[in-house]
């Protein structure tokens, strides 16, 4: 592949903006303006003002006390028609808000009030709440604002615990209706603490009366990591999937486990907030990020749309919050640059944050190759190829030859067949001794080249032969035959299942002539020719065996471009005793992963072809969650997350302890030669397929719960001996890293399933065929883990986020692959039972299938 130059790579831009939660000026753009001299991009503005809050509060409590105490009526419910008597809060005034329809409202963020109670378990507070929020994104979308960033939703009210979010959400929904080109972030923090969520003077949140509250006799103070993302995923869910509804995410000083952070990673987050409060004093005294959090937000910069950073609490802007710090010059200093605070005055930095973070931006860790190579391709549906009916272009086949690692592994396998069929001095096919290879689909000669190489190197003469159906393609072969190969190839344009074989001559061979001939056993449509060095006298030819098979037909998930089928068609053609297949064998692996972006986008694909949530995609895996994983959540191995594409891109290594390793299983193996091929039927003229036919049934112990969107497929092979590429998020660093050609696969779920902490998730897939094509069939069902009778061990192992105590329903779980298998298995606990809890419904790619 191309070699790029350090200094091509433009690197990350980060986009910073400021927030200032009391802002209270009207933002023009000469304030834009001086917050670009002073290195931010963008900045936060209050949609209503403290006059607003005032007269809102005001409003509420006067009708308080004209209200008499809430009561139930005669059925026992609260929400009489004197409890929920509305209070309506009359339109905004000049004084309420200071935003203005600008020519600075393009590069403001719009931040609604986070004094009111979208969630409030009294409805006349939920209420009120909801007017307020609709009246300020009313205004908001009159005066232009693109971005809004709405206050999280209040997760506890006394005991009750995110029972309102629904409330929330059901108003984000009449949100996005009410500014329909506005984009609305959901500003959460990473995880649930209910500490750290106090009512400030003026919330509403306070005013509910205690009749719809609960008594509060023991209010759990217990962190839950994913409490907010539960909420989010509730939001988003009522909100089915919107494109224009975000994640801002609050970056805390002390961040949470990994499991934790995997989830926000693949989550649409738009937004990032770092408060001061979360950055730490170099020994200078200048504010820095821990380790830990450069690595989130380097994680995060390499996302397909990299989320914009928001700096809260960090001091003013200079010129505008605080014009007397307009004179502060900004500077840009590296970490071993920064002057202690004690030195000259002339060296202060009036946004040290600011500086940080621009910082931080200039020493992203550069994309490597495969990354620049995979640029635009994160997320990106792609339909598989349908590689016999439809005939690549030049270009598809140079970006599979940019791959850095595949023709290698393919030259060290063809070089080991070689060496140890002359060491094993077995017999060859050819009578001159030759063994004959042929590479089968060969496409613009790759391969070609690659077998050419390895006879020379292993010392050992081979017979070459290339088969191609590409007519296109083989008009290239035939040039380089001509001006890379000597003329040492013969060439067959040709299907290969239609193929008679290679040609030899008992005769010696000259390589003086080429001559083109039409395989008299062909009908006209489908002949195969051959376009010949050697040998001479063809016409005294005799078909012989192929020593050596070669063929590179393999998709993301090994069998979905018809690899089988191919090479069952030229397994004849192989030595009965001696014939090596490279590839050897091939395998098919999958896990279940969330994905949020990938359905959301599947879901906006169907209207307009209903068969979208039912085609395995093509994709480069960035923006996902791994629901299953092989290891304690606060493992750090390195893993690389993602592999790549059949087509035009690659996937993007990450950075050591970015994931938890993936619990990846094999689905189902093909090997070739295929000594079991039943013989044709007697009673039938069509040949059967059936034995191509696979089915598995797969469990998968899910360690946090979250949901299951679809399913990861990867794929391994063996090419010969030890020899191997991979795919597989686990094994690919071992067996081919850097290997760029594939993308790995999806199969998504038209509805995604909600699976419980420490639950289960099983899937079931075919590999079907009708002897016409070949297609896939998949369903995936989610078991919890039900306690029968209550033991001590249950009781002492409640369900912890880092660290599961076991899973349930693992009696599948064959041991098939070399990871190591998440602790415990929940059905064979005593106590416990596997009980369903979710199913999709059966999805078939057969309107997608694979022709044969
Ligand atoms: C993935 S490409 C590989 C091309 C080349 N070997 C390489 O590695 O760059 C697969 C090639 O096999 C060819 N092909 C697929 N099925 C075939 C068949 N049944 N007979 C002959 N060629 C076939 C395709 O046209 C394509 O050129």
């Amino acid at each position: 592949m191309d070699h790029y130059e350090a200094g091509d790579d433009p690197g990350v831009t980060f986009c910073i903006g400021h927030h200032e939660p009391n802002r209270s000026l009207t933002v023009t753009a000469d304030h834009v303006i001086r917050a670009h001299e002073s290195n931010y991009d963008m900045l936060t503005v209050p949609i209503t003002t403290t006059h607003f809050h005032s007269r809102v509060l005001s409003l509420l409590s006067s009708y308080l006390s004209d209200l008499e105490s809430p009561k139930s009526d005669r059925l026992g419910t609260m929400a009489t028609s004197q409890n929920t008597r509305p209070l309506v809060i009359p339109p905004l005034t000049k004084l309420d808000s200071r935003l203005t329809p600008n020519e600075a409202i393009s590069q403001l963020v719009g931040v609604t009030s986070s004094w009111i109670d979208l969630c409030s378990p009294d409805p006349l507070i939920a209420d009120l709440s909801r007017q307020v929020f609709m009246l300020e994104v009313a205004y908001a979308a009159f005066c232009g604002i693109g971005y809004l960033l709405i206050p999280s939703p209040k997760l506890h009210h006394g005991n009750l615990h995110s029972e309102g979010v629904v409330y929330y959400a059901r108003a984000v929904q009449d949100a996005l209706s009410l500014g329909p080109y506005i984009q609305f972030h959901i500003w959460l923090k990473m995880v649930d603490n209910p500490e750290m969520e106090v009512d400030t003077m003026g919330d509403l949140a306070p005013f509910a009366r205690q009749e719809y509250l609960q008594p509060e006799p023991s209010s759990s103070t217990k962190i839950d990591p994913f409490g907010t993302w539960d909420a989010w995923d509730l939001v988003r869910k009522t909100c089915k999937y919107h494109s224009r509804l975000l994640v801002a995410l609050s970056m805390p000083k002390q961040l949470p486990a990994l499991c934790v952070q995997s989830r926000w990673h693949s989550e649409p987050v738009h937004l990032l907030t770092i408060d001061a409060s979360s950055f730490l004093k170099n020994p200078k005294g200048y504010p820095v990020l821990s380790k830990a959090h450069q690595a989130f937000i380097a994680r995060l910069m390499r996302l397909r749309t990299p989320p914009w950073i928001i700096l809260c609490n960090v001091g003013p802007v200079p010129g505008l919050d605080e014009p007397e710090e307009s004179e502060g010059a900004q500077s840009q200093l590296s970490p071993s640059e920064y002057p202690s605070l004690k030195a000259s005055k002339k060296h202060h930095d009036p946004t040290p944050h600011l500086s940080y973070i621009r910082n931080l931006q200039e020493r992203q860790p550069p994309r490597t190759p495969i990354e620049r190579f995979g640029t635009g391709y994160q997320d990106y549906l792609q339909a598989p190829l349908q590689p016999l009916t439809v005939n690549l272009e030049s270009i598809t086949y140079e970006v599979f030859e940019k791959d850095p690692i595949k023709y290698e592994w393919y030259e060290r396998a063809i070089t080991k067949a070689l060496k140890d069929w002359a060491d094993q001095k077995k017999p060859t096919s050819h009578p001159d001794g030759k063994v004959i290879v042929a590479v089968v689909g060969a496409g613009r000669g790759p391969l070609v080249t690659r077998a050419l190489k390895a006879s020379a190197a292993a010392g050992v003469e081979i017979d070459l032969w290339a088969v191609e159906k590409n007519q296109n393609a083989f008009v290239l072969l035939q040039r380089h035959n001509e001006n890379l190969w000597d003329g040492k190839v013969t060439l067959v344009q040709s299907d290969m299942r239609s193929w008679k074989g290679p040609r030899v001559s008992r005769l010696a061979t000259t390589t003086t002539e080429t001559q083109q001939a039409g395989d008299e056993s062909q009908g006209a449509g489908n002949a195969a020719s051959e376009t010949s060095a050697s040998p001479s006298g063809l016409s005294d030819g005799v078909y012989t065996h192929v020593d050596i098979v070669v063929s590179e037909l393999l998709g993301s998930f090994a069998d979905n471009e018809l690899s089988p089928e191919c090479l069952d068609g030229i397994n004849d053609l192989i030595h009965p005793a001696h014939g090596i297949s490279i590839p050897a064998s091939y395998s098919a692996h999958l896990t279940p992963i969330s994905a949020p972006k990938l359905h959301s986008d599947i879901v906006n694909q169907t209207v307009s072809n209903p068969a979208a949530p039912e085609t395995p995609y093509v994709v480069m895996l960035h923006a996902i969650d791994f629901l299953s994983t092989a290891e304690s959540t606060t493992n750090t191995e390195p893993l690389n997350q993602h592999s790549s594409s059949r087509a035009s891109g690659t996937s993007s290594p990450t950075p050591a302890t970015e994931f938890p390793t993936p619990f990846v299983q094999t689905a189902w193996t093909f090997s070739h030669p295929n000594r079991n091929i039943p013989p044709p039927s007697q009673t039938s003229s069509t040949v059967s397929n059936a034995h191509n036919v696979r089915q598995t049934r797969l469990s998968f112990p899910i360690q946090n719960r979250g949901v299951c969107h679809g399913i990861a497929g990867y794929f391994e092979t063996v090419l010969y001996g030890d020899v191997e590429l991979s795919t597989n998020p686990v094994t690919m660093d071992a067996k081919s890293a850097t290997m760029i050609s594939w993308f790995p696969i999806y199969f998504p779920l038209k509805t995604p399933l909600n699976v419980p902490d420490n639950g289960e998730v099983v899937v079931t897939m075919y590999r079907q065929t009708d002897d016409r094509k070949v297609w896939y069939e998949w369903m995936v069902e989610v078991y919890a883990l039900e306690r029968t009778t209550p033991t001590a061990a249950w009781l002492a192992s409640p369900v912890s986020p880092a660290g599961r105590s076991g899973s349930p329903g693992t009696d599948t779980l064959k041991g098939k692959d070399p990871v190591a298998r998440p602790q415990g298995s929940g059905s064979s606990q005593p106590g416990f039972r596997r009980v369903r809890v979710g199913m999709s419904e059966f999805h078939s790619s057969i309107k997608e299938g694979c022709l044969m």
